[in-house]
């Protein structure tokens, strides 16, 4: 069936709306960074660049790291960004914009996030990185779409929901894994594995108090405290579970790397936060060419 001109937009030279790309800008692997200017951190590494494009927060740079194509894009901040990135991203590979048709065979996209995240539990040092095996979605995104039973852990959420009395006002936290190949290929010495939660905003949301009262100011000590099988929740963000609910939707393969920045539980923040990331993109450009 033919997608209409008001759904899948096309810029007057054939590109996508938002993103200001055609297919053939895009590689099958690709990072996702928050900030725009984290791209050039990561293309400056490639030993060539054969596209440079950008609209609003959208930028991409497509090369080659050690011979392999590899795009770094901005997504820039929060979950709604991500629907706007990853439907793009995958109209990119499988609808055909010619006819408007989807691709008889879908492909399927290596995603690395490489992003910024605080720390929820007072022994994890800023500097440090975290491969997020889980996500917990505290945003409403993916309950737009029609979601198969087995994405979501249902159980993990509601066990979460009850140790934190979750206001309902807030949303239904969903809880959705990484690409488990993904994050097998990334868990190595100085990268751990963590559970993280993606946050509606940066101040109220994740709890940081300037000048406005939180409506539930024991939410971050309620939210370090939570066990699931063992297992507690390591950092907080704005992207990652958004990024595995639309990822596990459209069948591509999505990894959320961290390095932490700050630490809530102790108050400290990152002396080098680019030395800290710039870690972080060297490690993630050297598994990807593993
Ligand atoms: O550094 P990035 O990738 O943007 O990630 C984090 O930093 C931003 C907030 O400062 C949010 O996007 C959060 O997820
Ligand atoms: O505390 C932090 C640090 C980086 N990014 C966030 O979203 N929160």
């Amino acid at each position: 069936m033919k997608i209409l001109e008001s759904e899948l937009i096309l810029n007057p030279d054939g590109s996508i709306y938002h993103l200001n790309l055609k297919p053939e800008d895009l590689a099958s692997t690709i990072i996702t960074v928050g900030d725009q200017e984290r791209v050039e951190q990561v293309s400056c590494y490639f030993e060539k660049i054969e596209v440079k494009k950008q609209h609003r927060e959208f930028k991409t740079h497509t090369g080659f790291y050690k011979g392999k194509r590899i795009t770094v894009i901005s997504t820039g901040i929060g979950p709604d960004n991500i629907d706007i990135v990853f439907n793009e991203l995958d109209a990119l590979v499988n609808v055909d914009f010619e006819s408007r048709t989807l691709k008889e065979n879908l492909g399927a996209l290596e995603i690395v996030r490489v992003g910024t995240s605080g720390a929820m539990q007072a022994d994890i040092p800023v500097d440090s990185i975290i491969a997020s095996e889980v996500g917990i979605g505290f945003d409403n995104l993916l309950h737009f779409y029609e979601v198969p039973d087995q994405l979501f852990d249902e159980e993990f959420s509601e066990a979460f929901q009850k140790h934190t009395g979750w206001n309902a006002n807030n949303s239904k936290p969903y809880v959705v894994a990484a690409n488990q190949e993904l994050l097998t290929k990334f868990t190595s010495e100085g990268i751990k594995k963590g559970i993280t939660t993606t946050n509606v905003g940066f101040y109220g949301p994740q709890g940081r108090v300037l000048r406005l009262p939180l409506q539930d100011p024991e939410m971050n000590r309620k939210i370090s405290s939570f066990l699931y099988n063992g297992r507690r929740i390591t950092n907080l963000e704005m992207e990652t579970a958004a990024i595995y609910g639309m990822s596990g939707l459209l069948g591509h393969k999505a990894l959320s790397l961290n390095v932490i920045l700050a630490n809530r539980a102790n108050g400290s923040f990152s002396k080098d936060p680019k030395m800290a990331i710039d870690n972080l993109i060297k490690k993630t450009l050297d598994k990807l060419v593993q």
